[in-house]
């Protein structure tokens, strides 16, 4: 357990799901009397929102594989100080959308940085703070991103605007960490129906919760 919280992440390829399901969990385990904070990345801060700004403007597709893995890592470090660290020695659950695992698959993998290189810089920004949990929202990619492109009030950002074959590295990406820390990771079926996923989710963390703080 990370100090006296825990830690929990939601990851996947875009349009899985996660922010809605997060979300809506959020507040019902709140209404519940946990202590939830509620947070994403890149982003949840000023700064680490003006370096999401700047990553994902979709009016600059040129920006170099290296230099957008040094600014998601930069952010995450923002993030990490002023929010995730905090809300951890307070003892609260911190649920966020996307952490470390993101870059590993999207710069280091998809992007073919290489995920040790991607690794060792984010070891420089997190130090020993890893996700407890980390629940991997699985889907085909280009069901994902028919979702997004659906959805509204959505205006596609500049990875959004990759191709399909990026986004089933980011995928394959996934499958590769899930393969080599099987014990935080746990695979969940995005494919299904947003009640299935919410109640297969909702299911999953209060036993994980559960045991956790008992
Ligand atoms: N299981 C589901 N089935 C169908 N549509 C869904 C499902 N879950 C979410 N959606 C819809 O898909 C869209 C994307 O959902 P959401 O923003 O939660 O995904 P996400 O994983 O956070 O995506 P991204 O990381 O790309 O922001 C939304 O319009 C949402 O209502
Ligand atoms: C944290 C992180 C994110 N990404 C990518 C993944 C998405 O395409 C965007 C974030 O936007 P969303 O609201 O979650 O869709 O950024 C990445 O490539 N590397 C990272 O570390």
């Amino acid at each position: 357990m990370n100090q006296k919280g825990v830690f929990i992440t939601f990851e996947g390829p875009e349009g899985a799901g996660k922010t809605t399901v997060m979300n809506e969990l959020a507040k019902e385990f709140t209404a519940e009397g946990m202590d939830i904070v509620t947070t994403r990345e890149p982003g949840g801060i000023r700064i680490a929102e003006k370096i999401r700004a700047i990553i994902l403007d979709n009016q600059h597709l040129e920006m170099d594989a290296r230099t957008e893995a040094l600014l998601y890592a930069a952010a995450r470090r923002q993030h990490l100080v002023e929010v995730i660290k905090p809300a951890l020695a307070a003892g609260k659950i911190v649920l966020c959308d996307r952490f470390v695992d993101a870059s590993l698959a999207y710069q280091g993998y998809a992007r073919g940085i290489g995920v040790a290189e991607v690794w060792a810089i984010n070891e420089f920004a997190i130090a020993d703070t890893m996700p407890d949990k980390t629940l991997l929202f699985d889907l085909n990619p280009e069901v994902g991103l028919s979702r997004i492109a659906n959805g509204k009030n959505r205006e596609n950002n500049r990875l959004d605007k990759e191709s399909v074959a990026f986004h089933e590295k980011v995928r394959e990406g996934y499958h590769l960490l899930v393969k080599e820390s099987p014990d935080r990771f746990i695979t969940i079926d995005a494919e299904k129906s947003q009640d299935e996923v919410k109640v297969n989710v909702r299911n999953i963390l209060k036993n994980y919760l559960d045991t956790k703080m008992n």
